[in-house]
């Protein structure tokens, strides 16, 4: 594996620098590559023309020559134009976050839609990079690894760039058709839908497979699912639709966003959403934000959220268990809690037509469960919502 320094930059305003080095480290053993050295520069602002100050890149300059090292990744995203004068100081391969999780989401991409998606994305990332030449690029250093970009950037001009940008988003318009086609379909048959989604490598493959006993791809490594997978699910006589997803991180490049924005399209169409996350993980509050501001993203916050807390065999705290909207287990063990609790979630729905005083209670309601309708009326909010039985048992009293 090729060794790199890694470079993180700490600013003010990063509170949980630590666990962002700790995943830099992750992404980057994703992209097959390991750190050998973590330098640290702590920042009031980043240096507009080289990101780091000048000191720091004399101190790393030496060093690389030492270690004998031939790439430097930065734990944030740089600049066309400090990549490349950081290249040219330090003669070396410049990496930024952005082009780790390109790196590994072109690794990732399994169905066309999913190829063609990060396609787009990694044009649009070398498009503003063209101008100049990297050393990167011609070196074509690090086996593998750079094959496909390296070579789309020496080989294509802007222009082309442009075309293939085209050319990729109306293939991927035609795909999406087929797509909400298909919804339709099930929509029609009105098969219940839950999705697992969450931040990468909580375990929602794992869980996934757990429920089917078919093999979803599921891999100890940051993005290992990166298109969505149904499966039927049969449980107590009940059949329902669940979807894996490609898993949330934070600060994903805007180009990402928007490329994964279809995929993500099924989310918004599920009865339940299954938010999966690592009981065991230091992050565990940072990825949990993170999920529910890429959820609001995409418009998917006022369908009902089950919380789940995975890999609990990793901590002290009891499992499984239920403790009102919060199932704790382990993928790895018994999973039939979880399964239980969807099931109620899913079937034991009932349509209540209810008054409720303006406050609290009606985001409580708005986060649990389905509202058809609601109406602003002076003493309360008339609302028709889906509960279950114990939703029910705790509104029965504003019945109208
Ligand atoms: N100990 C333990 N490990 C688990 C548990 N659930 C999942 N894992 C492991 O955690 C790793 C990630 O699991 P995945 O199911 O691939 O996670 P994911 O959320 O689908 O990840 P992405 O597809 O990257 O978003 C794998 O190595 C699993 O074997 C669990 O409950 N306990
Ligand atoms: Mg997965």
């Amino acid at each position: 594996m090729e060794k790199v320094l890694l470079a993180g930059v700490h600013l003010p305003e990063q509170m949980d620098f630590e666990e962002e080095l700790e995943e830099m480290k992750q992404l980057i053993y994703a992209c097959e590559m390991e750190v050998e050295e973590v330098w640290i520069q702590n920042l009031r602002s980043i240096n507009k023309k080289t990101c780091i100050n000048s000191g720091k890149i004399e101190e790393i300059r030496q060093r690389l020559i030492i270690k004998d090292l031939s790439t430097v990744v930065f734990n944030c995203d740089l600049s066309p134009s400090m990549q490349q004068t950081l290249e040219s100081i330090w003669n070396c391969e410049v990496l930024d976050r952005t082009y780790l999780i390109l790196q590994i989401f072109q690794k990732r991409a399994k169905t066309k839609e999913a190829f063609l998606q990060v396609e787009v994305a990694t044009l649009q990332y070398f498009l503003p990079r063209l101008k100049g030449s990297y050393t990167h690029m011609d070196r074509q250093k690090g086996g593998n690894r750079n094959k496909g970009l390296g070579e789309k950037k020496i080989e294509i001009d802007s222009r082309t760039i442009s075309k293939q940008i085209q050319r990729a988003k109306k293939e991927l318009k035609n795909l999406e058709g087929q797509r909400s086609l298909q919804r339709r379909k099930r929509n029609k048959n009105e098969i219940k839908k839950v999705c697992l989604v969450g931040y990468t490598n909580t375990g929602k493959s794992s869980i996934l497979n757990a429920m089917s006993q078919k093999q979803v791809f599921e891999k100890d490594m940051l993005f290992a699912t990166l298109n969505t997978s149904t499966r039927k699910i049969e449980y107590n006589r009940h059949e329902f639709l669940c979807s894996d997803t490609v898993g949330f991180v934070s600060s994903l490049p805007h180009t990402l966003i928007e490329a994964f924005h279809s995929t993500l399209e099924e989310v918004k169409e599920a009865d339940l959403l299954v938010h999966v996350m690592d009981m065991s993980s230091n992050s565990l509050e940072n990825q949990k934000k993170v999920t529910l501001e890429t959820l609001q993203q995409i418009h998917a916050d006022s369908i009902p959220v089950l919380n789940v807390y995975n890999k609990c065999d990793k901590t002290d705290h009891p499992y499984p268990l239920l403790n009102s909207n919060q199932v704790y287990i382990s993928a790895k063990e018994d999973i039939s809690l979880l399964l239980k609790t969807i099931d109620e979630l899913l079937f034991s729905n009932q349509i209540l037509k209810i008054k409720i005083p303006y406050g609290n209670l009606v985001n409580e309601i708005n986060q649990k469960c389905k509202v058809l309708k609601q109406e602003y009326k002076e003493d309360g909010i008339c609302m028709e919502v889906e509960m279950n039985e114990k939703m029910i048992s705790k509104y029965i009293k504003y019945l109208e």
